[in-house]
């Protein structure tokens, strides 16, 4: 029996798994690593973290593998999105990646829009100047680290920082490349445009290739580190939501994607470069050749329950603090969260907002916080799932991934709130699994993804909307809607008051 790891760089941890031919998940190793956050709206991670504890858990899964080790035959990757990496002439870190959740460049993201024109950004890199994406923080190095930037040669992302490490290849692939701000999406080159524009070196932006493809085998020095063979094909891989579309088998129209993991997004299939979304979601390009994907982003979604975990229980896991959930009525007993901890995306794109909970009595519970916690989440997701709506998308169904999944009461409240069958696949690991079929596709065990999804990507359960649940859950997110206007300017003038 062949096998192929699939390492999904998340922003909580990297998930390492071993996937055999027939698409069963044979072992996972997951190794978390922490955010590093001086300050209001700022998000770190240093790169070294990432490279160091996915060979440890590159290590744990070899050592734990019985049988020849050159049975694996490949490996790829699945990243969080537009962390930005900056490498000097050596191929050294200069600074700590700035992440995709860390929002201090309003200011840049002003610019971008003189200097390129809103509506040639939107026509060129199909997505709106957002703080999280890559190009403002290139440009937020440069105006605030000059020296950083004056001896910066190239940047790159997580995932394709961690393969360099594996391989010493440099590339980027186009699913990755398109949360820069700097690809021409369509075209599928960088945009030597948007460069001059903007005064970046164009010779910062690495090679592009395919998620699918071959670019090199893992070093001997970390062969020897990890127990895997020295002709261990890699392949590129792709951005962990693309990973995740792939892993979910969205690989052809009308098929919608939920995922919560540190970040929420719902994302839709299109076969078109050419839908018109005016910047309202993010449109990429997908894993699967010359496809895309549209998405819409909340910022702080299974982070908005980690946040709440650790700073008000005493170190409890996640499956106890959510223990009892299903008995705390549809409303949270008539508390409401806004999950807005590290300001928004979608379907407000707003960096200074902050979030809230309304309607706290005297009677709630920590049970209650928790639940609302949960229906805030998932009604911000609502509000992309109302967005694909309204451009003609019809979604009865949606695949439910990521950390969020392992919960049923949740699954159910996903399927109350969107109105929508949730499907919940047999890992929730959706990103993992789509790197390993991006290896076990490059490998040449099928001939496409879709034939290979078919085979990786089983649904175990469908949750059914409940009628009464979901007129209740209509009632409340129209209230939940009405949130974010009456705090917007409240919470604006708290920022003085920041760290
Ligand atoms: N047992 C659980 N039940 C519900 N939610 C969970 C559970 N375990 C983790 N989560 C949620 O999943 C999130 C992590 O998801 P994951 O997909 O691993 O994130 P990432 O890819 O960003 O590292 C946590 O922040 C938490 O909100
Ligand atoms: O910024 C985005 C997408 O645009 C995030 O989805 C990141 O890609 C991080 O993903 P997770 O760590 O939450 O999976």
């Amino acid at each position: 029996m062949k096998y192929v790891i699939g390492i999904d760089l998340g922003t909580s941890a990297v998930k390492v798994l071993l996937v055999n031919q027939q698409g069963v998940v044979c072992s996972e190793v997951s190794k978390s690593y922490p955010l590093i956050q001086e300050k209001s709206g700022y998000s770190e991670q240093n790169p070294e973290e990432w490279v160091e504890k996915t060979v440890l858990a590159l290590k744990e899964l070899v050592d734990s593998f019985k049988g020849p080790v050159e049975n694996i035959e490949g490996i790829s990757f699945s990243g969080q999105m537009h962390g930005l990496v900056l490498l000097d002439e050596n191929h050294v870190v200069l600074r700590n990646a700035i992440l995709w959740n860390d929002v201090r460049t309003t200011k840049q993201c002003h610019e971008i829009y003189q200097r390129v024109g809103e509506k040639q950004l939107v026509e060129v890199a199909k997505n709106p100047a957002l703080e999280g994406f890559t190009l403002p923080k290139i440009l937020w190095v440069k105006e605030n680290e000059p020296t950083n930037y004056e001896k910066a040669a190239i940047f790159l992302l997580p995932k394709d920082y961690l393969r360099f490490r594996l391989t010493g290849k440099m590339h980027s692939e186009y699913s990755d490349a398109a949360g820069t701000l700097l690809l021409n999406v369509s075209k599928k080159q960088w945009s030597s445009e948007i460069c001059e524009a903007v005064g970046v070196k164009f010779q910062l932006c690495p090679p592009l290739v395919e998620s699918h493809e071959f670019v090199g085998n893992i070093l001997a020095e970390i062969s020897e580190k990890t127990g895997l063979a020295e002709n261990t094909k890699v392949f590129a891989g792709g951005a962990d939501n693309a990973c995740g579309a792939i892993g979910s088998g969205i690989l052809e129209d009308g098929k919608t994607l939920c995922s919560i993991g540190t970040s929420g997004v719902v994302l839709s299939y299109e076969e078109s470069k050419d839908r018109e979304f005016e910047g309202k979601v993010h449109y990429f390009n997908h894993g699967k050749e010359n496809a895309f994907y549209t998405m819409g982003v909340t910022l702080a979604a299974g982070y908005s329950l980690s946040w709440f975990k650790d700073t008000f229980t005493n170190n409890e896991d996640f499956t106890s603090m959510l223990q009892g959930i299903e008995d705390v009525p549809v409303g949270a007993n008539g508390l409401l969260f806004t999950p807005y901890l590290a300001g928004e995306r979608t379907p407000h794109a707003d960096s200074l907002i902050r979030g809230s909970f309304i309607g706290m009595d005297a009677s709630h519970q920590k049970i209650d916080f928790v639940r609302a916690v949960i229906e805030g989440i998932t009604f911000s997701l609502n509000q992309s799932i109302e967005i694909f709506r309204k451009s003609g998308k019809h979604i009865d169904t949606i695949v439910s991934i990521g950390g969020g999944a392992k919960n049923d009461t949740w699954l159910q409240i996903q399927a109350d709130i969107f109105n929508a069958k949730i499907q919940k696949l047999s890992s929730e690991q959706g990103p993992g699994i789509g790197a390993a079929m991006l290896a076990a596709y490059g490998c040449g065990w099928y001939s496409s993804l879709s034939e290979c999804a078919s085979e990786f990507s089983q649904v175990v359960k469908t949750y059914e909307p409940i009628e009464s649940n979901v007129e209740k859950y209509k009632e409340l997110y129209s209230l939940y809607k009405r949130v974010y206007k009456q705090t917007a300017e409240l919470t604006k003038s708290l920022s003085a008051f920041r760290k």
